[in-house]
Order: structure tokens, then C-alpha cells, then sequence
């Protein structure tokens, strides 16, 4: 059976999941899109030769909606959706914070909901799609979610009750990771090298270093202890990063970001 699927709030990540979904064989003519500007519709439509409806229309045609919206703009959606999404519809959020029975309470009465937390590498089909079934959600909704998803990336299910945490480690994730990049390539303009070049070696072992932890199967302190030279150039860098607090400083990052998805759950914001 073809099933249609809408995307509905297509920006950063909507658009990120409609590119990979298109990537992993899914027809242009089975999706559909809402935005909230024309002229994005019209990018949209050019792009990936999709078709832009309203919310309303999309609630009425597609079998599965995925709610890309901020999380402030979610109940307002909802509002809008209400009365047109029967309770033979998926719909799939992945709106940071957003819970589960948030959006069931503003639908019909035993409409499945699935919460995603997808992250931006879906872009190059290496994304991690945190998934979590709500109340009325079956497995096949799940197993339906995880085709989606796992059509860009690696999919994991979790209980709700850890979504937050998920959203602070892997929807947020790839950001620190830039972050790193963008730091440690200004230490080698520090040093002395060219900008360009400084970026391409951090790139370069940014990349290696994490095809080793996805293949090697060690832990990360072995690969660490492996670069570590006694009395060598590692181990002075390390001293360092503990003198600063890095560890720490990561630590309560995360715990902030799990915070701020905890606050977002209320849809204000
Ligand atoms: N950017 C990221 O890395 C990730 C974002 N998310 C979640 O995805 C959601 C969207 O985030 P981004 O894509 O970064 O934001 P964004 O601002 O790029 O995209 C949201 C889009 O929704 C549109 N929109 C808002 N209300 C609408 C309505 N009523 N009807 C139709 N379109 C509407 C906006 O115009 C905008 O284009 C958020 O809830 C966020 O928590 C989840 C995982 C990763
Ligand atoms: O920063 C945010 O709120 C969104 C959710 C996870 C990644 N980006």
C-alpha cells in the first residue's frame, strides 16, 4: 500500500529529512510539505518536486505526519491541525521537548504518536534518530517511524522518560563537535598555521578518529592511552583540557541542554 507522508514545518530538519527520504527511494509524489512563507514552498517545490499544501489539506491527505516545527510554535500548530487529523493517522514529532501525550491531548481521541529526535547528519545519511512510542503508538507505528528514519542514519529506541536526555547527547550532538573544530582550528592559527590547512588537519582527524571509535571497538580511553606518548606531546595537551575543567565544563553543557528540553516541554518556550 503507498502511504503519503507530509512534513509539516519544513525548515533546517524537515528539510534535511525530506532530502534523505528522497535519497532512500521514496517518490516525490508520495510527500507532501507545509511552510509558512510561499516562497518557501516554491524552493521546496523546485528542489525536490514535491508538493506544498496547507496543514489542513496535508492532515487530510498523508497517512503519517511529521511535525517539524520549533517547540514554541507547536501548540498553535496543533490548534490548527485538530480538527482534521483522524485517529487513523501517525503522527511523528520531533520537536525537542515536545512530549508525547502534549500532542495527544490536542488531537482526536486515540491518535498515535511517535517522538523522534532526529539530529542534522541525516543530511549525509549518517543521522541517529532517537525514537519513543506515545500511548496509543503500536509497535508498527514505531517499526513504521524507525523506516523513515533509518533510511538516514542509525535509529535507537528509548522510553520517553530519557528523550531529554537523548535531545542533550544526539539531537544537539554534531553542534559540540563543530564547536570543537571551530576552537581547535583557531589554536592553529595560534600556532602559526594557515587557516585553511588548520581546518583540513582538525577535519581530517576529527574523521578518523571517529571511524575508529564507530570500527574499532575499543573504548575511547584505549585510543586515547594509544596517542599518548609518555612525557610526550599528548599528555601535555591533556593536563591542560583537565586544568581548564573541560570535563566538567561538558558535562554541565549537557546538563543544561537535557534542562532546556525539560523546559520546552511546555510549548512556551
Ligand atoms: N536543527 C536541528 O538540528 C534539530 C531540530 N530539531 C527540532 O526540529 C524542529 C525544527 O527545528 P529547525 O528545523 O532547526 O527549525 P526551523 O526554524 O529551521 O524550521 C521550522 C520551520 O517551521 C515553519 N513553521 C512554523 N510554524 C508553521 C506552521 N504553523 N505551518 C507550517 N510551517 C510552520 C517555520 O517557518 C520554519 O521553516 C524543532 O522543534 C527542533 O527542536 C530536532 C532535531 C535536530
Ligand atoms: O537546539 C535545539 O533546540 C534543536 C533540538 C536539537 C538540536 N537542535
Amino acid at each position: 500500500m503507498t502511504q503519503t507522508v507530509a512534513v509539516l514545518g519544513t525548515g533546517k530538519i524537515g528539510e534535511a529529512l525530506l532530502s534523505g527520504m528522497i535519497r532512500a527511494g521514496w517518490r516525490a509524489a508520495d510527500l507532501l510539505v507545509t511552510t509558512r512563507r510561499t516562497e518557501r514552498a516554491d524552493e521546496l517545490r523546485n528542489r525536490y518536486g514535491v508538493e506544498a499544501v496547507s496543514n489542513a489539506e496535508a492532515a487530510k491527505r498523508a497517512d503519517t505526519l511529521i511535525l517539524a516545527v520549533k517547540p514554541q510554535d507547536m501548540g498553535k500548530l496543533l490548534d490548527e491541525l485538530g480538527p482534521h487529523v483522524t485517529a487513523d493517522r501517525l503522527v511523528i514529532s520531533a520537536a525537542a521537548g515536545i512530549t508525547t501525550s502534549f500532542i495527544e491531548e490536542r488531537l482526536a481521541a486515540g491518535t498515535p504518536v511517535v517522538r523522534v529526535m532526529p539530529n542534522t547528519p541525516v543530511l549525509v545519511d549518517e543521522g541517529m534518530s532517537v525514537i519513543s512510542a506515545g500511548s496509543h503508538a503500536t509497535g508498527d507505528h514505531v517499526v513504521h517511524a524507525e523506516e523513515i528514519f533509518g533510511g538516514v542514519g542509525k535509529t535507537l529506541r528509548v522510553p520517553e522518560s530519557q528523550q531529554d536526555a537523548a535531545t542533550a547527547l544526539s539531537g544537539s550532538g554534531p553542534a559540540y563537535f563543530y564547536f570543537l573544530v571551530e576552537a581547535m582550528t583557531d589554536a592553529g592559527i595560534l600556532l602559526g598555521l594557515p587557516r585553511a590547512q588548520a581546518h583540513d588537519l582538525i577535519v581530517q582527524a576529527a574523521i578518523g578518529a571517529a571511524v575508529m571509535l564507530r570500527d574499532s571497538g575499543e573504548h575511547p580511553v584505549k585510543l586515547r592511552e594509544a596517542v599518548t606518548s609518555p612525557a610526550g606531546t599528548t599528555i601535555s595537551a591533556i593536563r591542560e583540557l583537565e586544568n581548564h575543567g573541560v570535563r566538567a565544563a561538558l558535562i554541565a553543557a549537557l546538563e543544561a541542554a537535557r534542562d532546556r528540553s525539560r523546559e520546552l516541554a511546555s510549548g512556551n518556550g
